[in-house]
This record gives C-alpha cells, sequence and structure tokens, in this order.
C-alpha cells in the first residue's frame, strides 16, 4: 500500500512537472526515480522481447526459448488465463499464457514470476510482445544463468519431440521457390515395430544418437556435421520403412529426393540448399537415379547396362544429375551449407553403385537388410498376431535356420492375410518358408550344374530327373551335400590360383 500511495503522488507530481519542465528533464527525473526504485525494491525484473532491438525483424532467441518452454509445461501451467491453440493438421495442442497474464515457476527453491506481455502498436496495429521476468536479487545472483541454460535444453527438447514433421518431394516443376512440395509426415514405422536383427537395431540407434549429439565434435574436427547411410537389399526387406523409423528416432523431416526429376547440377543444387537441417535426404534406387558415366568411364562400360536391367526408367534414362554433381553435394564444397543432415542412399544391387559414391565420408554406414530371421519373425508375429510364443514357433526357427528365406514384407502379408487365425497364419509361414527353401535349392542346383557337372549323380536320385519329382527333405539333403561340394570346389579352385 505504501508503494501504491509513493506511486500515486509521485504520477501526481509528474503531471504538475509535465506542465513546467522541459521533457529532457523529465525523461532524467524519469529515470532517477526508477534507478532509486530498483535500489529499494527487493526485486529484479528482465524484459524479453520478441525481436533484439526495437526496430528490428531479427527474432530473440531467448523469447523463442521461453515460449517452447512454457509450452513444454501444457497443461501444467498455473497461469489464470491460458490460451489454447491447434495447427492445421496437427495433432498438437499447444498451450501459452494468455496475454498479459502471469506465470508462476519454482525451480531449486527460487521463485520466477513471468509475465506475457503484449500490446498492439496504434499506428500500425501491430502486436509487440514480450516476457516480463520478476525473481528477487538474492536469486538472480545464484541462479539465473543456469534456470536459462534449463530452459533452453528443455526448449529444444519439447521443440524434437513436438513439432509436426514433414515429408518434402521435389515436384519435378524446377526453380527455386516450387523445388519442394510437402505433407505432414506421418509414417508409423519406428524402431520397435521394424522387424531386423536387435544387435543391427541397437547399433544404429546408437549411432545415430551419437551422431545428433556431435555438434561439438564436428566443429572440433572440422568437417561439416552429417551423415551418409547406404541401405541395400532385396525389395520388402525394410529399407523404406527403416528410413522412416529413422525420421521418427530423431525427430527429422524427410526430403525424399527424385532425382529422375531434377533436370541438372545446378537445379540439384538448388534444392539442396533449400532443405532444413535436422533432416534426412533420402535417394531411392541410386543405382537407377544417377548417371555414373562422368566420373569413371570404366565403371559405366564395365557394369552398364546389365545393372540396370532392373531399373524402371530403363537402362539408359537415369536423369540428367551427375556423379559429380551429387559429390560436390555430399562432400564438396556445399557439404557445409546446413548440419545436422543425414543423407541415406537405398539400393536393391549394391554392386551397381560407383564405388566413390559409397566410400566412407560419403556413407559412413553400410547395412544390409536381407531375408527374416528368427527375431524379426518374432517381432513380426508380435505386431501383427499379438504372439510372444507358440508351438510353431520351433518348427519356424528350425526352417529358418535349414535356409528358409522370406523377406519381412512376405511374412507380414501372411500375417495380415490370416489375421485373427494365428494357427493357419503360423502354418502358411512354415509352408512358405519350405517353398522358399526349395527354390534355394533349386537355383544352387542349376547354378553348381553349371560348374560342375550334375551333383544328384551319386546321392541315389540318378533317374529322377534333373530336379523332379525330389521331396522337399530330399531337397533340402541335396543343398547341404551341394554347399559343401561348391566349398570344396572353390577351395581348391584357389588352391590352383584359379
Ligand atoms: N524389417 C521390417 N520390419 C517390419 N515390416 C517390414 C520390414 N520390412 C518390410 N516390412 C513390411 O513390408 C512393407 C514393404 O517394406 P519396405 O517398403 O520398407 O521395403 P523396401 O526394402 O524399401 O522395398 P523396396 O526395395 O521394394 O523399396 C512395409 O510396408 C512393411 O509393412
Ligand atoms: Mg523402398
Amino acid at each position: 500500500m505504501e508503494i501504491l500511495a509513493q506511486i500515486w503522488s509521485f504520477l501526481g507530481l509528474l503531471t504538475v512537472l509535465q506542465n513546467v519542465l522541459p521533457s529532457q528533464i523529465l525523461t532524467l527525473i524519469l529515470s532517477w526515480y526508477e534507478s532509486l526504485q530498483d535500489l529499494i525494491s527487493p526485486y529484479s525484473y528482465f524484459e524479453i522481447p520478441e525481436f533484439n532491438g526495437y526496430c528490428s525483424v531479427e527474432p530473440n532467441e531467448l523469447y523463442r526459448q521461453i515460449q517452447l518452454y512454457l509450452q513444454s509445461l501444457g497443461t501444467c501451467l498455473n497461469s489464470r488465463r491460458v490460451t489454447a491453440t491447434r495447427a492445421k493438421n496437427s495433432r498438437q495442442i499447444s498451450f501459452m499464457v494468455a496475454p498479459n497474464q502471469s506465470f508462476d515457476d519454482t525451480w531449486n527453491g527460487r521463485k520466477f514470476l513471468w509475465t506475457h506481455h503484449v500490446e498492439t502498436v496504434q499506428e500500425s496495429l501491430e502486436e509487440r510482445r514480450s516476457f516480463g521476468l520478476k525473481i528477487s536479487k538474492r536469486d538472480r545472483e545464484f541462479g539465473l544463468n543456469r534456470y536459462f541454460e534449463r530452459i533452453a535444453k528443455i526448449a529444444e527438447e519439447f521443440e524434437n519431440s513436438s513439432r509436426d514433421r514433414r515429408l518434402f518431394t521435389n515436384n519435378g516443376h524446377g526453380g527455386f521457390e516450387s523445388g519442394w512440395a510437402s505433407v505432414p509426415f506421418r509414417h508409423p514405422a519406428t524402431f520397435e515395430t521394424l522387424a531386423f536383427d536387435p544387435k543391427l537395431k541397437a547399433e544404429i540407434t546408437s549411432d545415430l544418437t551419437a551422431f545428433s549429439k556431435a555438434r561439438d565434435f564436428y566443429s572440433r574436427v572440422g568437417r561439416s556435421w552429417k551423415r551418409g547411410y547406404l541401405l541395400y537389399g532385396p525389395p520388402g526387406t525394410g529399407k523404406s520403412s527403416l528410413i522412416a523409423a529413422m525420421a521418427n528416432f530423431l525427430h527429422y523431416d524427410v526430403y525424399d529426393l527424385e532425382l529422375t526429376k531434377v533436370s541438372d547440377n545446378s537445379e540439384l543444387r538448388a534444392l539442396l540448399i533449400q532443405t532444413t537441417n535436422k533432416s534426412i535426404i533420402v535417394i531411392e534406387d541410386i543405382d537407377c537415379s544417377l548417371d555414373f558415366s562422368d566420373r569413371n568411364l570404366n565403371f559405366r562400360r564395365r557394369k552398364l547396362p546389365e545393372n540396370r536391367k532392373h531399373c524402371q526408367n530403363g537402362p539408359e534414362n537415369p536423369g540428367q544429375v551427375t556423379l559429380s554433381g551429387l559429390l560436390n553435394f555430399t562432400d564438396g564444397l556445399w557439404s557445409c551449407c546446413g548440419e545436422e543432415r543425414i543423407i541415406v542412399f537405398t539400393t536393391n544391387y549394391k554392386d551397381a553403385i560407383d564405388v566413390a559414391l559409397i566410400r566412407s565420408g560419403r556413407m559412413d554406414m553400410h547395412i544390409r537388410l536381407g531375408p527374416a530371421g528368427f527375431d524379426a519373425f518374432k517381432t513380426l508375429a508380435c505386431n501383427y498376431l499379438g504372439l510372444r510364443d507358440h508351438r510353431l514357433f520351433e518348427i519356424i526357427e528350425r526352417e529358418i535356420s535349414e535356409g528358409g528365406r522370406l523377406t519381412p514384407a512376405e511374412i507380414s502379408e501372411i500375417m495380415v492375410r490370416f489375421k485373427g487365425d494365428v494357427d493357419n497364419a503360423l502354418r502358411e509361414v512354415v509352408t512358405a518358408l519350405k517353398e522358399s527353401v526349395m527354390e534355394f535349392v533349386d537355383e544352387k542346383t542349376d547354378s553348381f550344374q553349371g560348374v560342375v557337372g550334375s551333383p544328384l549323380k551319386g546321392f541315389g536320385m540318378a533317374g529322377k530327373g534333373k530336379k523332379g519329382g525330389l521331396t522337399w527333405q530330399e531337397k533340402v539333403r541335396c543343398l547341404v551335400r551341394v554347399k559343401s561340394l561348391m566349398r570344396s570346389s572353390s577351395s581348391s579352385s584357389s588352391k590352383r590360383g584359379i
């Protein structure tokens, strides 16, 4: 009350003085009064404006961090009025202290009183926003820096975990502005739902975590903060799903770059410099997308076109971007624009790629995805059928160990078809595994016969024809024999220096 009375009388005095004193003297008196107040008040006051400087458009990072920090408290904000908003196409609700309302924060036994100031500038009708902080002078000395550090940390974590991520694609119209089109990224794949070797999973997740925390490391060693992954393996083994899981794990945006739609290297550069930090740039089927001829003519003569027979665009239509153009961005001068980016190439045929593109430093981690092992099968059974164990698991494990090769996509397709009918789903998996063993044996016996003549001679199978009439058990036995024969034939070949 006493302070109020003081202010009231001061304001009265001020009005009188305003009429008699020049404005410079008035300003001086005001600032003396404020200094005096600061001296006797037990509190310190801070003003954190939205922009750095009065007429500046440069955002104040501290304001943004405080905003995120308050948002992270969500419904725990103990302000009398809270505004709740949701962006279009978003699932996230954001909470914020309503304009000109206050909020109490307590940390380490110290109190911080925040006020969200919003005032409208009369001439332009623009809103000027800031946060005001009131703390006791004692706390200012002891804990303010650490309190702001804590705010920055929580704000970053909240931003990473809550921001809506987007999936971008180059729409092929070219040009700087219209290069990328985007939709919200909501792929459900995670490392928990992915079915592959648990050791490999752990290796990838720890590599990603280490990368995302390595800002200081990369700047210390003088490298741009990015990492390359090459994912290779047959169709349906989970390459695209793994990319989605990586993006979900790190909370990154995804840029799906369709190289065949990029007209030339300069358009590629324009597209890539528009990509944001904390993103994964994906080039799928790299072997079908790139002209490898400019760096390595021998490679092209040697390996093309037979290595591109599988490409849908046809072996001779890989797009106009050259290997040099891409390398210039992956680790040339342009590689330093932007940070915290992951570049992922996928291919079904690793051998079809120029080694220059996938050497370490460019593609740091090479990940082979193959047919489902027993662990992968168990993950799929748990995801699709809700099963942790079943009497047929043992048989399935044996089939897989004896050479049954189904991709996770094939197994999931069976499980979707028989969902709700666990026994039949598993029986179907067993049958499909057996068939895959037979196909494998057929392939191998064919190729082996090409090398050393008929391997079936001497197996007691003569007269049954080349492969026909064999049961799958016979074929498995045959395969084991074929394998050992192939081993001995290759070792004798190498001894002979072939
Ligand atoms: N490892 C896996 N774990 C769980 N599901 C998988 C896995 N691999 C494949 N699938 C299932 O199969 C479907 C196809 O997989 P995905 O597109 O990731 O394969 P891909 O290796 O990228 O194939 P392609 O080489 O044809 O592009 C996915 O939608 C997913 O349901
Ligand atoms: Mg794919």
